[in-house]
């Protein structure tokens, strides 16, 4: 009879869990070089293990960071590094895994959690839900302008990678809070932001711009050569962000006038930059690809309400949320714009925990996920006054976005 358990792996565990990990995405061991860097990237005392009779079948871990949430942050779990060896998968491992993983960050006091997923159809059951998306975007250099009114306050610098690692983690953290979905990137993400540029092919380069309160915007950039299409590079600007208008200009300027570019692949950016408007051609930006983004998994649902912040003046709704995971989350909350307190008054919509993560930061309409059914109107005769209010507790400016890849 096979016996099963999970536990936390010591620091002699973790790179034969990395293995199984590069295993599941049909990946060879970490040659010796590469394990020096990513081991940093594993924060001691997350990673988990599923043994079978002392036999590594499958394993998740996390790192700690913080998430900007609407007017706030929150600390969250980035979870990532989840296999199952693939002659093990569909016995309940991950369902396992996740299990003991959710209930250590309860324990912890973690609000949230959030990840990256692989496959859209897996972590739904486990309450997470997709909080935000991500924009790309082709843009046609020789027609690309920005335009002569589009704010300017400062100089673009570029920098190799080497000075780059130096570099970005204080110019990240700068503007690391300008969206909500941001994540601060902590010792732990930088190790695979740099594996990833090492591994890819092309020139790298970042992009500084250094604008009159200091760094205030970058962007990191791939210049890959085609040398079958005549003879010239594709620019693939894999992380960019930018704390004001000024800053997003610039760093637009000094790409569009690198030269022997004939497109720019502008990957992984939120929805609502308003990239198009900002050249004199709308034409010269095409979308090229949205994508879901963020998942979150609110782990202490009061905890992770209360951290943000809400609109709807008076406005309040009761909401009725299921957790069939973390079942003390199951229950009714009151959300006003002082909050969220648990409240016996009659449920006006009712939701799993997952939609609520959905909600969280904002990046859908309440309404569209009733159209869907993924919530429901308890009582249909007040379904307009409850929608509106929901809308307008919830809504915010801008679109959610994450921006970081872990
Ligand atoms: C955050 C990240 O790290 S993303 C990377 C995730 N990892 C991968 O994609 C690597 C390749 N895949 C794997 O290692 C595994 O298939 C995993 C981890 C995705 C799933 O592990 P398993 O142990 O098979 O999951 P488990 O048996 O607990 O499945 C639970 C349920 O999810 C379903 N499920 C799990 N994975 C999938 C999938 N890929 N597609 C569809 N359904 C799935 C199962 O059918 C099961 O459904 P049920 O409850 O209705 O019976």
């Amino acid at each position: 009879m096979t016996d099963r358990s999970i536990r936390t792996l010591d620091a002699t565990e973790i790179r034969s869990a990395n293995t199984l990990f590069r295993a599941t995405l049909h990946e060879p061991p970490a040659a010796d070089d590469v394990w020096q860097r990513s081991q940093r990237t594993y924060q001691a005392g997350r990673t988990l293990g599923a043994f079978e009779n002392d036999t590594l079948i499958g394993t998740a871990r996390s790192i700690d960071t913080t998430l900007t949430v609407p007017g706030g942050a929150v600390p969250m779990a980035a979870v990532t590094g989840v296999g199952v060896r693939a002659d093990r998968t569909r016995r309940g491992v991950l369902t396992d895994l996740m299990a003991t993983q959710l209930t250590d960050c309860a324990e912890r006091g973690v609000p949230v959690a959030g990840l990256h997923a692989s496959e859209a159809v897996i972590y739904g059951r486990y309450g997470y839900g997709i909080a935000t998306h991500h924009r790309s975007r082709r843009v046609t250099r020789h027609r690309a302008e920005v335009r002569s009114s589009a704010p300017t306050d400062g100089e673009v610098e570029l920098y190799d990678l080497d000075t780059a690692l130096t570099l970005l983690p204080d110019v990240y953290a700068r503007v690391a809070h300008s969206r909500s979905g941001m994540l601060d990137r902590t010792e732990h993400f930088w190790p695979m932001w740099e594996g990833h540029f090492r591994k890819a092919s092309g020139l790298m380069r970042l992009a500084v711009h250094h604008g009159s309160d200091g760094p205030d915007g970058y962007a990191a950039y791939r210049a890959v050569t085609d040398n079958v299409v005549d003879d010239v590079a594709v620019m693939h600007i894999e992380d960019m962000a930018a704390a004001t208008p000024a800053a997003y200009a610039d760093l637009w300027r000094a790409l569009l006038r690198v030269d022997l570019i004939t497109r720019v692949e502008s990957l992984w950016q939120p929805l609502d930059v308003p990239l198009e408007a900002l050249l004199t051609d709308h034409r010269a930006v095409a979308t090229t690809g949205v994508e879901d983004d963020l998942w979150l998994r609110l782990v202490d649902v009061p905890a992770a309400l209360n951290a943000r912040t809400y609109g709807g003046g008076d406005d309040a709704v009761v909401l009725e949320v299921s957790d069939p995971v973390l079942k003390s989350n199951s229950g009714r909350y009151r959300l006003s714009a002082s909050g969220c307190s648990p409240t016996s008054e009659p449920a006006q919509l009712a939701l799993g925990v997952d939609t609520l993560g959905m909600l969280y930061l904002g990046g859908w309409r309440v309404a569209d996920l009733v159209a869907v059914g993924r919530i429901e109107i308890t009582d249909a005769s007040t379904a307009d006054d409850v929608l509106g209010a929901a809308h307008r507790l919830l809504v915010t400016d801008s679109s959610p976005w994450c921006g970081t890849f872990f």
